[in-house]
């Protein structure tokens, strides 16, 4: 039974079934453009197989001669000790010719294949739609990245290889001992299949074990991750002792479950060994009879060819043991090409297309107007968040959208930038319809300055750069002077090249927020989308941040989602949103007159917290 489908996506492995199989072997076309080292690999592969196989037969060489039997001995090869020594020598030499060579074009593939795998999978995760994300935590799909695209990295530097030596080894091997004697053969093999059956039904037990010991660990690194996201809260709410008796009780579940399968490992293990040296006795036991017996009898067995067949079983055996192991490590990397494949199957959004010829590039003067627009989010399709939304906005104007929180502010903004599909109606920009519009270009006349600024790891400068890349470093200071923060960059030490901490931890909200805004003014975009931070800032930090919003805000169309009432006076419509619908528009004097009105209970409700 396959108990892995319950636990989901950190589940290693699946049945091997002859449709997934074909699936999971769709990842070798990341192979293909490295055919050439991999067949180089392969040949080098049954080269040193061969040499391995042919030891066996030399070594009973080397007992025949010692043994003065030399007329079986073929022409070709010394009639000496000395002799064949040195032939096993040159062997040996080969084989470790034949492994290097083998060992270098395999890294090179799996090296190469798994950059490509990697590249790919990253392109592919960038351009996904935002709901694709939404349904997914982040954790699993750095996994793919990482623990998957590891699992097939070993598949084709080390699995493929040692699974087709194993196969290649255990054909060999058996056509040598039948060669040799087949009813000694008939005897050893006969020994085989309980033996196989007792291992693959403890190997079925560990693997069991082994996966619930995982899934344990999974769920402690997932209070660990979480923990430590948001390490502010858990000080904050003093749980401490909490966390770590939870993530500890989860710590303590998992080695139980270890301990439980080291037992069953451990009992494996000396089985096999039991198995592995009474196979081995039994079968000397039954060839020493026939080397017991006279040369006219048709089961007569030479010394040298006793030795030779127990060499070569010790290899089926040891390839027959490496195979159930490989076969675990290929249902590994087939599950986890499965879900690479699977990401790589979804449909990304059309972004970056080449322009049709002769088209030219997207120029907006910033009018938008949205038609009957409704919306559900794609992850909860129950609940209708925008009921039906119609507003239109000229070039250049300023409008703010207000509301009760949850009213859907935030969405309408979000949905001009075509990151959702619209449940119906339209949104247009300069009179055309989002829908016919080239994604990237449409984001490129864009300009987005969020409630929370997110900073990207790297420096002041690279976080302005990101509104314009390649944009000159004259035009970096001059959007973080007109943004207000050039101030604060230039008392930092080292300027523009400060290192702003991870996700911008270094730096105050306000600071964080007026880089944001130095972003907006260098990419310079014709339509404007501002959330104002609902945190509040210091009086001289706000007035700084509004300052540079207002800054930005000239000659463009701008959509402010405005939590302080104060901010928006000089905007020049006002629209109210409540429960996915406008329920008031017209300027601040209009709206504050109409004394039942929401805009003007805001107002008062406000101005009495303030
Ligand atoms: N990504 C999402 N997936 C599913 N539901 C969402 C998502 N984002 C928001 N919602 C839901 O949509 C509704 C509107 O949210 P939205 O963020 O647009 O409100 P808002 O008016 O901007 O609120 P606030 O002033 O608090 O920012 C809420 O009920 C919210 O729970």
């Amino acid at each position: 039974m396959n108990t892995s489908g319950q636990a989901g996506v950190d589940v290693p492995k699946v049945k091997l079934t002859k449709e997934n199989f074909k699936q999971g072997l769709r990842i070798f076309r990341f192979v293909l453009p490295y055919k050439g080292a991999f067949i180089a690999g392969l040949l080098l592969l049954l080269l040193s197989s061969a040499s391995t196989m042919v030891m066996p037969k030399i070594l009973s060489y080397l007992v025949a001669i010692a043994n003065h039997q030399t007329d079986t001995l073929p022409s070709y090869l010394p009639k000496t000790v000395t002799g064949i020594a040195l032939v096993l020598f040159g062997v040996v030499v080969l084989q470790g010719f034949f492994s290097f060579g083998r060992i270098f074009f395999f890294t090179r593939v799996s090296e190469f294949t798994v950059r490509d795998i990697r590249r790919t999978l990253y392109k592919k995760l960038v351009t996904l739609p935002i709901p694709f994300f939404e349904q997914r935590r982040v954790g699993e799909i750095t996994s793919r990245l990482t623990a998957d695209v590891t699992t097939i990295q070993e598949t084709f530097s080390l699995t493929i290889a040692e699974f087709l030596r194993q196969i290649l080894t255990l054909l060999a091997g058996v056509a040598f001992i039948m060669w040799n004697s087949w009813q000694l053969s008939l005897f050893m093999l006969a020994t085989f299949p309980p033996l196989v059956l007792l291992a693959l039904l403890f190997g079925r037990s560990i693997r069991t074990f082994s996966k619930q010991t995982q899934d344990e660990l999974a769920k402690t690194n997932v209070v660990l991750e979480e923990t430590m996201q948001g390490i502010n809260s858990v000080k904050a709410f003093t749980s401490e002792q909490h966390e770590v008796s939870r993530y500890g009780a989860g710590l303590n579940r998992a080695v139980q479950l270890a301990l439980k399968s080291g037992m069953y490992r451990g009992a494996f293990v000396s089985f096999i060994i039991v198995a592995v040296f009474g196979g081995i006795f039994l079968v000397l036991w039954r060839g020493a009879t026939f080397v017991e017996l006279p040369v006219s009898d048709s089961r007569h067995l030479e010394l040298k060819d006793l030795i030779e067949f127990i060499l070569y079983t010790v290899f089926i055996g040891a390839s027959v043991g490496g195979l159930g192991e490989m076969y675990g490590k290929i249902q590994s990397s087939l599950g986890a090409s499965e879900r690479i494949l699977e990401i790589l199957d979804e449909t990304s959004e059309p972004v970056h297309q080449p322009r049709p010829a002769g088209a030219a590039p997207l120029q907006v003067r910033g009018e938008i107007d949205y038609q009957n627009v409704q919306f559900r989010y794609p992850t909860r399709p129950d609940l209708a968040v925008l009921k039906d939304i119609s507003f239109h906005i000229k070039a250049g104007e300023k409008v703010a959208l207000v509301g009760p929180s949850g009213a859907g502010k935030s969405t309408i903004v979000q949905l001009l930038m075509h990151l959702y599909p619209l449940s119906s109606g339209s949104i247009s920009v300069d009179g055309r319809n989002i829908d016919d519009l080239d994604l990237t270009e449409l984001r490129q006349h864009i300009g987005i300055v969020p409630q929370e600024t997110l900073l990207f790891g790297g420096t002041i400068g690279e976080n302005i750069l990101y509104g314009r890349p390649g944009a000159s470093e004259a035009d970096v200071v001059d959007a973080a002077r007109r943004a207000n923060a050039w101030q604060f960059i230039q008392s930092f030490p080292e300027g523009l090249d400060t290192v702003v901490g991870e996700r911008g931890i270094k730096l105050s909200g306000g600071q964080r927020q007026r880089i944001a805004i130095a972003r907006a003014i260098l990419k310079n975009p014709a339509i404007l989308l501002l959330d104002e931070a609902t945190s509040a800032l210091d009086s001289e930090s706000e007035k700084l941040v509004q300052q540079a919003m207002d800054e930005l805000m000239q000659n463009r169309t701008s959509i402010i989602i405005a939590h302080r009432l104060s901010t928006i006076r000089k905007v020049d419509k006002i629209l109210v949103i409540d429960g996915g619908r406008i329920v008031e528009q017209g300027s601040h004097e209009e709206l504050s007159n109409d004394d039942n009105g929401l805009y003007a209970n805001l107002l008062k409700l406000q101005f009495e917290l303030t």
